[in-house]
Formats: C-alpha cells, sequence, structure tokens
C-alpha cells in the first residue's frame, strides 16, 4: 500500500546540539536504508520547512506504524498520514 506521509520536524530549542546532530545521523541512515529497500519511495523536503513530503511503500498500516515509531526523530515530530490508491485516470499501470 502507498502512503503519503508528512512529517514536520520540532526540535527544542534547548536540546543539546551534539544529542541533536546524533539523532539526525541516525535518521539519515534509517531513512536511506529504508529507501534503499524500497519502502520508502519518495522523500521530499518542503521548501524553507523542517517538514518533508514522503511516499512509504507498507504492507499494511502496521506495518507504516512500524516504519514510522522506528524513526529516531519520531518524539519530536507531527506526522500525517494518507493511505492512496489507484487513480482510475493514471496510465501509470505498473506504480502500484
Ligand atoms: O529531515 C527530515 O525531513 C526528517 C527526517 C526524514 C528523513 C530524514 O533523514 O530526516
Amino acid at each position: 500500500m502507498l502512503y503519503h506521509v508528512t512529517m514536520t520536524v520540532t526540535l527544542p530549542p534547548d536540546m543539546d546540539p551534539a544529542e541533536a546532530e546524533d539523532i539526525k545521523a541516525r535518521e539519515k541512515t534509517y531513512a536511506q536504508d529504508l529507501q534503499a529497500q524500497g519502502i520508502w519511495r519518495h522523500l521530499w523536503r518542503v521548501v524553507g520547512e523542517y517538514r518533508n513530503v514522503s511516499i512509504l511503500d507498507c504492507r499494511d498500516n502496521a506495518h507504516l506504524h512500524e516504519v514510522l515509531s522506528s524513526l529516531p526523530l519520531f518524539p519530536w515530530m507531527q506526522i500525517e498520514v494518507t493511505p492512496l490508491c489507484r487513480h482510475p485516470s493514471s496510465i501509470r499501470e505498473g506504480d502500484l
């Protein structure tokens, strides 16, 4: 199943910069591993914000929850999920 996911990150202003850098480095490794596996299909930065728009391909809602709740930045994220299905007018047959 494909999911449109928006993740907005808000780190506490008083967080230790070294801790923040460590969390971001672990997040990057985790995100790139999921991309290599084909689970995290798209990852786009929203211009001017600490927010991304992503497309994830997960088995089901439980799998998506597992993926998202394992993000190192999860405790500092607001996440919005929109489940997607094929549009009848789409010409991209093999995409789902
Ligand atoms: O920077 C972000 O948007 C948050 C998060 C998502 C992937 C990643 O590497 O960090």
